[in-house]
């Protein structure tokens, strides 16, 4: 059992033309102090999906159906205030924006000092020690000065190493980062990723990492999640997708990348758009935007039209494509017997 599990998780928006399905059967599994990256386009399903599993995504989404498991423990289930000590303490969140988490009107001491009062039973005074050890992991330059300071007195960086330092303030086992640099110019995106990277190896941090940038994924995470329309399309070891993606999709998301692009291969925007998740195309979701749905002989592959495809294992990669698994059952078959 991984320290994380999430199976057949079902999460819909109960919109006034009918509900919709942000999440269709997404599983995956985390092991302590592993990285995991959630990437795909936008409107995948990569936030919902780590949004829900704090139970933090926003009214009129629910959970459906699935289950979330924590350390043996299950969240789908469990009481806001149970749910309250769990977030926070054991995963906590990292935002796009550090205005989001942080509060204008307290200074970054009082914001640290208050969130661990109101998990632990310590002083104050031990709190702003603890808090100053944090900013001083996170390299922010006069630590002890910044906890006397307001958000908005701090440079954008400075303000995302603070969100780091609570972030790790009550030692979780997870991080989720949802786009984590992507509200930072882009010199300072790296120092903020190395960082973030450093002290989840540092201190054994599970990290969840939603990004659009397969090179940051590529550079930081162990495995990934692809998503398309609000499933898992592709998953398995970082490393692996990258070089020899199965989906066609992935391989768009890799192709449209001049840095990723295998050599000799043509840069290209993968046709089309994400459908909207009220009126998915039937069979596989990709099928429309598509250039394999039909073989390399020119004949149709009619299951792309009208059948959702399952999971087959490719290596240790999954992949959810009918054309896949066309060849992986091509390749099991002997020679002799297709003859
Ligand atoms: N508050 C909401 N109300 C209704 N539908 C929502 C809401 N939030 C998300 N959704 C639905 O879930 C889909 C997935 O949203 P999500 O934010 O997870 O995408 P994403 O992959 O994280 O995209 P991005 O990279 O742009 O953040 C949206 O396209 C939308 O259909």
């Amino acid at each position: 059992m991984s320290l994380l599990d999430v199976n057949h998780l079902d999460v819909r928006f109960a919109l006034r033309g009918g509900d919709v399905r942000a999440l269709r059967d997404v599983c995956f599994s985390l092991d302590r102090g592993e990285r995991l990256g959630i990437v795909g386009e936008s409107g995948a399903g990569k936030s919902v999906a780590a949004f829900s599993l704090l139970n933090l995504i926003a009214k009129p989404g629910y959970i459906a159906g699935g289950s979330i498991r924590f350390d043996g423990q299950e969240l789908t289930t469990l009481s806001d205030r149970a749910l309250r000590k769990v977030r926070g303490h054991r995963m906590s969140m990292i935002f796009q924006d550090p205005m989001m988490t942080l509060n204008p009107v307290l200074t970054i001491g009082e914001q640290m000092v208050e969130c661990l009062k109101a998990h632990r039973r310590i002083s104050t005074r031990e709190a702003r020690g603890i808090s100053l050890n944090k900013l001083q992991q996170v390299q922010i330059p006069s630590p002890e000065a910044r906890l006397d300071q307001y958000p908005h007195e701090l440079s954008g960086g400075m303000r995302q190493r603070v969100i780091i330092a609570i972030a790790l303030l009550l030692d979780p086992d997870i991080i989720i980062a949802d786009e984590p640099t992507t509200a930072l110019d882009v010199t300072i995106q790296a120092e903020i990723m190395a960082l973030l990277l450093e002290l989840c190896e540092k201190h054994n941090v599970g990290l969840i990492l939603i990004t659009h940038d397969l090179g940051v994924v590529s550079q930081v995470t162990q495995r990934m999640l692809v998503m398309y329309a609000g499933r898992v399309i592709e998953q398995g070891p970082t490393r692996e997708i990258i070089n020899d993606p199965q989906h066609p999709y992935t391989q768009g998301l890799i192709n449209a990348l001049p840095q990723m692009a295998t050599p000799g291969s043509r840069l290209n925007q993968i046709p089309g758009s994400m459908p909207s998740l009220s009126n998915l195309p039937s069979g596989c979701a990709f099928h429309p935007r598509c250039s394999f749905v039909e073989r390399a002989d020119g004949s149709r592959r009619q299951a792309c039209h009208d059948q959702v495809p399952e999971f087959v294992t490719s290596g240790n990669c999954q992949a959810a494509c009918h054309m896949v698994a066309e060849m992986i059952a091509s390749e099991r078959i002997p020679a002799e017997e297709q003859d």
